[in-house]
């Protein structure tokens, strides 16, 4: 089922939200957000990503915008909160934005910075959840499998609930993850799942403890929820840092997995300093509520993108139709 270009077109806005801190090297997130049928919807690939990974992010936009979203095993998603790669003196500032969540996902091994700042953030976490929170960290592949031994030993102290996408390949989470075995702590694949030809070879292969599911990179709520469905691994949805709209696709994808047993990345709407909606999806005591999201039109107005910024999302989206024509 695709809609025609100008279905798509038709309600298309582009918005360039700021976000409170920089964040994967960003200080702004654009989105191309449009109205189906079942609602507001979200294509935002991240603007580096070429046309035929986009696609698939525009499946899962139009699959959210025509289909209704599958039943649902509860009302509210626990979410972690997430932590930019910033100094420990701003942690705890970042941190307030998530009341009440046990969780905190640090990210590590950014680019510039060095272990010994990825040792003092994560301390500064585990100071501000306390012994009774949980710490995971997320390298988005920054390591090699020594880099990566060498920091999973650093950060050991702090009592990890799981190291995300430490390396990059396949081959290198396998290595890593025997190597870390023996102290019981979990390998996440992300990256693997997500940027992935077949989404499933990083648990076939054994490399991973558990997946991160991202609804709109892997075409969708259904999508999703088969992938889930294939693998025997425990799942944890994450956000793609979405506006509200995204956010809303993800807390549906997460309330339609039978089996939820870690706290789900979908908190970062508290991450941008505006939004699409007057009432965004942010963490309230610890989660965040299923629901869609009616967007506002001032807000759309306030943070339209510039014209050449909109002119570019206007023009991917209809290479990446054109593209999903071709796959039909
Ligand atoms: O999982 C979370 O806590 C929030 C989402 C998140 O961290 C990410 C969103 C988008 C792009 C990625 O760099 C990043 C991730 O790698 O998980
Ligand atoms: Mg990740």
């Amino acid at each position: 089922m695709l809609p025609s270009l100008p279905e798509l077109t038709g309600s298309a806005r582009v918005v360039s939200l700021p976000l409170r801190q920089p964040f994967r090297g960003i200080t702004s997130r654009e989105a191309l957000l449009f109205e189906g049928p079942q609602g507001w919807t979200e294509f935002s690939p991240f603007v580096e990503y070429d046309d035929t990974e986009a696609a698939s992010w525009l499946e899962g936009a139009i699959d959210f915008g025509w289909l209704a979203a599958p039943a649902v095993f509860r009302s509210r998603i626990r979410v972690n909160a997430t932590l930019p790669a910033v100094e420990p003196g701003a942690v705890a500032g970042v941190l307030d934005a998530f009341p009440g969540c046990r969780t905190v996902k640090v990210k590590v091994a950014q680019l510039g910075q060095v272990l010994a700042d990825d040792v003092a953030r994560v301390a500064a976490a585990r100071d501000y959840v306390g012994v009774e929170g949980r710490i995971r960290i997320d390298a988005n592949g920054g390591w090699n499998v020594d880099e990566a031994e060498h920091a999973v030993h650093a950060l050991a102290g702090f009592d990890l609930e799981y190291v995300e996408q430490p390396c990059a390949s396949v081959e290198e989470l396998a290595d890593i993850r025997q190597r870390v075995k023996y102290m019981g702590i979990p390998v996440a694949a992300d990256e693997s799942v997500r940027k992935a030809s077949d989404p499933l070879e990083v648990a076939r292969a054994g490399a991973a403890d558990l997946l991160v599911i991202k609804a709109q990179p892997l075409g969708g709520i259904r999508a999703s929820l088969d992938i889930v469905a294939a693998t025997k691994l425990p799942v944890v949805v994450s956000s793609a840092l979405d506006t509200s709209v995204g956010i809303s696709m993800g807390a549906y994808l997460a309330a339609g997995i039978p089996e939820l047993d870690y706290d789900c990345g979908l908190g970062t709407a508290a991450l941008l300093a505006g939004d699409v909606t007057s009432s965004p999806l942010i963490p309230v005591d610890g989660s965040i509520e299923v629901r869609r999201v009616e967007v506002d039109a001032a807000l759309l107005d306030r943070y339209a993108a510039p014209v050449d910024r909109t002119e570019w999302w206007l023009e991917r989206l209809e290479r990446c139709h054109a593209l999903l024509a071709g796959r039909t």
